[in-house]
């Protein structure tokens, strides 16, 4: 398995382009099965996820073909229903070809995604509301086993706001009989993205960017051409990282305000930030410690809260961050408490006592974001980090070791032992 080396203290300069959105690609991509039009995406990121999920788009039958940024998605001859275990045990968001399956061909046969290192991760909101919707769900043999005679339109409301049940149940809804109304749902701009994207293919989408999404029954899409949004994750990693290496760097290609919560709270801790149309600039700060709870968008986002830990560590004083969305999601604790760090967790919450030096040592990727918090951390490590178990990176940041070297940090990934 590869590994990195990071040879630090690091100062980073200069600028780093954000790719599209993974999580607005994966739902965009499933979004495609709904269409007998070709559907052309631009700049998909080269990501493990996104290949995963264009390997099973291309299993149930779907033509896929690449030309230059654009690919092209021709899903009229989709042939199968039936998401094995063996794509779907790689990647949760395989579940998102539940809807879109049940809405095109009434029926779906999606492998139960399980848990994964971050938490148990049931899709019961995904099932008891498209059951609402008219599909008839059975679950056996570690299968979610559906299928529907017509979509009903319906009303649903979210006990909770997951933003891939909003997903499975607005796709789910494109042809549906009338109007349906999704109450408490998600709104994350990967929401919007993905409402924005159905739209673009001839569906009727509204409410976009409010708890209660509207999708009104259309009878065909038709050709459609699109491009998702900035990676406001890989944006906030790459903040964070440069805070954390007292550096000035550029972050082009994210939208801002889908980054506000997390701006404001950085500033809130004295970190110089100015941000422009697609582009955010950040300075060298002295900072102090913060109070961080993770909460569903515009909150601070769970998926930041790996780096913003690491980023606790170099800032003086103390840190209380509470994670309230994943009941595991303290995997990069451990790790970074072998470099050095000073932190305690407690129940869901950790206590960071920042601004000790940290040494580097040999450390441990557990899930995505707790690798990118190493990196963040070993960045700004004195000597040399070795980071190993490097494939969870592979899933969610294009090309990470060019854009940190190209920063001017040095990194370095090698390849390692099969363990
Ligand atoms: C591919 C993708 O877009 N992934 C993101 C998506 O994941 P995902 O769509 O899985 O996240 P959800 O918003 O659905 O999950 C949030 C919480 O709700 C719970 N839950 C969810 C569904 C359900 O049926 N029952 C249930 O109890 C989950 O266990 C979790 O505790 O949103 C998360 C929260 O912002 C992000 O961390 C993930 O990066
Ligand atoms: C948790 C994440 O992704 P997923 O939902 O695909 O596991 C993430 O992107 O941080």
């Amino acid at each position: 398995m590869d590994k990195l080396i990071i040879t630090g203290p690091s100062k980073l300069s200069g600028s780093v382009k954000i790719a599209r959105a993974k999580n607005a690609y994966l739902p965009i991509l499933a979004a495609v099965l709904l269409s007998d039009k070709p559907v052309h995406l631009k700049n998909i990121p080269d990501l493990q996820d996104i290949k995963t999920m264009i390997k099973l788009l291309s299993n149930l039958g779907v033509t896929i073909k690449k030309e230059g940024n654009i690919t092209t998605f021709d899903a009229s001859t989709l042939n199968s229903h039936e998401a094995t275990y063996e794509i779907v045990k790689t990647m949760r968001a395989s579940i998102f070809v539940l809807g879109p399956l049940l809405a095109r061909r009434k029926a779906a046969k999606v492998s139960l995604p399980g848990g994964c290192a971050i938490g148990t991760r049931p899709i019961d909101l995904h099932l008891t509301n498209l059951a609402k919707l008219g599909c008839e769900i059975e679950v056996h043999s570690g299968y979610v086993d559906a299928k529907v005679d017509k979509m009903k339109a319906g009303h649903v409301t979210l006990a909770f706001p997951s933003v891939g049940a909003t997903e499975n149940l607005m796709m789910a809804a494109v042809f549906s009989d009338g109007v349906t109304t999704i109450e408490n749902s998600a709104l994350e701009p990967e929401i919007d993205d993905l409402a924005h994207f159905l739209n673009a293919m001839g569906a009727n989408v509204t409410g976009i960017g409010s708890r209660t999404i509207v999708v009104t029954g259309v009878k065909e899409l038709k050709e459609a051409t699109y491009e998702a949004i900035g990676d406001r994750i890989e944006a906030a990693t790459y903040l964070m990282a440069a805070l954390a290496t007292g550096s000035d760097i550029e972050i082009t290609g994210v939208n801002p305000r889908h980054l506000d919560f997390v701006i404001e709270t950085l500033q809130g801790m004295g970190a110089k930030i100015t941000t422009g149309e697609g582009s955010i600039k950040v300075f060298k700060s002295e900072l102090k410690g913060c109070l961080i709870d993770t909460a569903p968008f515009p909150g601070f986002p769970t998926d930041a809260q790996a780096q913003m830990i690491a980023l606790c560590t170099q800032v003086k004083g103390a840190s209380v961050i509470t994670e309230h969305i994943f009941e595991n999601r303290f995997m990069h604790v451990p790790e970074l408490v072998r470099l050095g760090a000073d932190i305690t967790l407690k129940g869901k919450s950790a206590f960071i006592q920042g601004g000790e030096k940290l040494t580097a040592a040999p450390i441990m990727c557990t899930d995505l974001r707790a690798s990118a918090a190493l990196i963040i951390a070993a960045l700004a490590t004195e000597g040399e980090t070795e980071i190993q178990r490097v494939y969870h990176l592979d899933r969610g940041y294009e090309n990470l070791v060019a854009k940190f070297s190209e920063l001017g940090a040095n990194i370095k990934r090698v390849a390692g032992s099969a363990t």
